[in-house]
């Protein structure tokens, strides 16, 4: 559920089928209680849209983009050419090349202009609400507090399960 709280963290997506791999971005960022928002831009079919998005972000409060997008991914690097925020970038899986394409179009920027790029698919996009989170806790106590809670829980609960055959919990 989206906080009516002013949002920190931009996660946009170049299609509505980027939903799926981008849920988990947003299921992160809800966990550590980082207010957010969501919208699809794309370089290729809105690109007035997305100028605008990225031009805009600072001044309406966020501090991190994450986006996300498949295939041909431009969105990650054009949004961090118009923006001095940092942007990272989420590789979503294409059909035809498995997101090699998307990895490679996102990971391969020029120097001086920087995009944070993350694994390919449902990891990627946990990390990168993570490492969102991890950037507005340099300023915010309470994320700060909120991601460090998660890091002890999850090591926890793998010294609580030492068996890794799967009947054994
Ligand atoms: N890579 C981009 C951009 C962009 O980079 O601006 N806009 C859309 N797309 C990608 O096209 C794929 C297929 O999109 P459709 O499923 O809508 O055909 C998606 O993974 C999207 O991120």
């Amino acid at each position: 559920m989206q906080s009516n709280e002013q949002p920190r963290v931009g996660v946009i997506m170049g299609s509505k089928s980027d939903w799926p791999v981008m849920e988990h971005a947003v299921a992160m960022l809800e966990r550590l209680g980082v207010p957010y928002e969501t919208r699809v831009v794309s370089a290729h079919r809105t690109p007035d849209l997305l100028f605008d998005y990225a031009k805009s972000a600072a001044g309406r409060g966020l501090q991190v983009i994450v986006a996300g997008a498949g295939g041909a991914a431009h969105l990650p690097g054009m949004v961090a050419s118009q923006t001095a925020l940092p942007v990272l970038g989420v590789p979503v899986e294409s059909k035809a090349l498995k997101g090699l394409d998307s990895l490679l179009s996102i990971v391969q920027m020029p120097g001086g202009i920087a995009v944070g790029t993350l694994a390919i698919g449902k990891a990627g996009a946990t990390n990168a609400g993570l490492l969102a989170a991890q950037i507005v806790g340099l300023q915010d106590a309470k994320v700060r507090a909120a991601v460090e809670a998660f890091r002890a829980e999850q090591t926890q609960s793998v010294l609580d399960n030492p068996d890794p055959r799967p009947d054994s919990e």
